[in-house]
């Protein structure tokens, strides 16, 4: 008997959508093996169906009236790659409640709301899924849910936004201005529609509390996350970095210690050994360690058309696969871990300060005394010539501190006189020792 193909409503046509179209052509016979059923895109939500396309698709398909594919029930499933929280939350929820399969790319969506949505999968033996949404072409939520899903994650930490990678990439390699570089990723398609989103840490954050919350099995918010993006670093620190061994990379973090967790998205530096410091431009790596497995690394492109698509298209087969099992929406795990955040006595790391002093007598025996009162001992103390004849720079690195530690000297040094400026403070990740 021929089976009935699976009838997909795409909502959204731009880098992502056109590239699911190009896909599901292009590798049609290949999809057809691994699912056991043709899939046929019925219709495609876009906003303005005038608008030239990069990818051929009949006009007769395409739609800006979201109900004519919500309430088609011909169609089993929805593809919403349109992005943003409204209408897209709305068009989910419907689709959803009305017991059609939804695979998502949207971590704006999903870090906001994926908790109540996946609840609902789950109530009505739906899949959600939404695997390109962290780390573009990467598998990191799959290797999470399925490879991993015998350990205990202790920590997550990765370079998930492509945009900015490539932008800190540029600026370090070829001392490209940031304006430039933002551009390049624009044109290359790798930035949000708005790229706010990218460059001030945001679309990081999202993407690690949709990791967090897979890893660690807890109900985490966007707002509980402390985010900086890289807007304020500037080819200085970059190269200061370099000449004391650290690459700087924008890092989401997210550590579990004893059941306490932090979760945050800041420019760090890394160490030139470290396994995520080679990972250039848009590429993305999610390093994940286990208590038993240990370390892992995942490595990919975080962005564009088709690695993203890939992502997409693949959660389509799973779906296809577990309709042909009947296990729609079993895999869905309920948060089952109290949330409990760290204090900032508990989070370790070494730091990076730069700091603008009066080059004054005394003033570096101050600058060490503070250290020394609030115990944190100095690993590195680079000098570097500054063009006002008053004025010196030092550049160091702090040994492990708590953010305790460092905010008390940060606080006592805004009060120091000498100190004209505090140019730029980075974590340190990795070169311990
Ligand atoms: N680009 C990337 O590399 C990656 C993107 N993502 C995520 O994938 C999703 C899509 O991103 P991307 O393809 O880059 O986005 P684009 O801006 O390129 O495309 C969005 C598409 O959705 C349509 N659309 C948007 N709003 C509406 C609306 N209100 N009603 C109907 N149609 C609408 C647009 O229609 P029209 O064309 O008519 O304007 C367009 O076709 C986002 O959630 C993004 O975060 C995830 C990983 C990587
Ligand atoms: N804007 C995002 C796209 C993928 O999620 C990025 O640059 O990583």
């Amino acid at each position: 008997m021929v089976q009935e193909p699976i009838r997909v409503g795409l909502m959204g046509l731009g880098t992502v959508g056109s590239g699911v179209v190009r896909l599901v052509k292009n590798h049609r016979e290949d999809l057809f093996h691994r699912s056991g059923r043709r899939i046929s895109i019925e219709k495609i939500l876009v906003r303005d169906k005038e608008k030239e396309r990069s990818v051929q698709v009949d006009p007769a398909l395409l739609t800006d009236r979201p109900e004519e594919i919500l309430q088609d029930q011909r169609i089993d499933l929805v593809v919403e790659v349109m992005g943003g929280i409204e209408p897209a939350y709305s068009c989910i929820r419907q689709a959803l409640e009305g017991g059609k399969h939804v695979v998502t790319a949207n971590k704006d969506l999903m870090a906001l709301h994926g908790t109540e949505l996946l609840t609902i999968a789950r109530e009505k033996g739906c899949d959600l899924f939404y695997e390109a949404s962290v780390a573009g072409g990467i598998p990191i939520l799959r290797a999470l849910t399925e490879g991993l899903s015998s350990d205990r994650i202790t920590a997550i930490m990765g370079i998930v936004n492509g945009t900015t990678n490539y932008i800190l990439t540029e600026m370090t390699r070829k001392g490209t201005p940031f304006a430039d570089s933002l551009a390049q990723a624009q044109d290359l398609g790798y930035a949000e529609a708005d790229p706010t989103a990218d460059v001030e840490g945001l679309d990081a954050a999202r993407k690690m509390v949709i990791l967090a919350n897979l890893g660690f099995h807890t109900h985490l918010s966007l707002e509980e996350v402390s985010v900086r993006g890289i807007t304020d670093v500037t080819t200085e620190d970059i190269r200061f970095a370099g000449q004391l061994g650290y690459v700087l990379k924008l890092m989401g973090i997210a550590k579990r210690d004893e059941g306490r967790v932090e979760v945050s998205v800041q420019p760090a530096l890394l160490s030139e050994e470290h396994p995520l410091a080679t990972v250039d431009g848009v590429f993305n790596a999610v390093y994940v360690h286990g208590e038993a497995v240990g370390e892992t690394m995942f490595y990919g492109p975080g962005a564009g058309e088709m690695p993203t698509a890939t992502a997409v298209v693949s959660d389509l087969v799973t779906v296809v696969k577990n309709m042909g099992l009947g296990v729609n929406g079993r895999g869905i795990v309920a948060p089952y871990c109290e949330k409990r955040w760290k204090s900032s006595r508990e989070i370790f790391a070494k730091h990076f300060l730069r700091l603008r002093l009066a080059d004054e007598a005394g003033v570096m025996a101050g600058l060490t005394g503070i250290f020394a009162e609030e115990a944190v001992s100095l690993e590195k103390v680079l000098q570097v010539p500054v063009s006002r004849g008053d004025e010196a720079e030092i550049v160091l690195i702090t040994h492990t501190a708590s953010q305790h530690q460092l905010e008390a000297v940060l606080h006592r040094l805004d009060e120091m006189p000498a100190v004209r400026r505090l140019m730029s403070h980075y974590r340190v990740e990795g070169g311990e020792g």
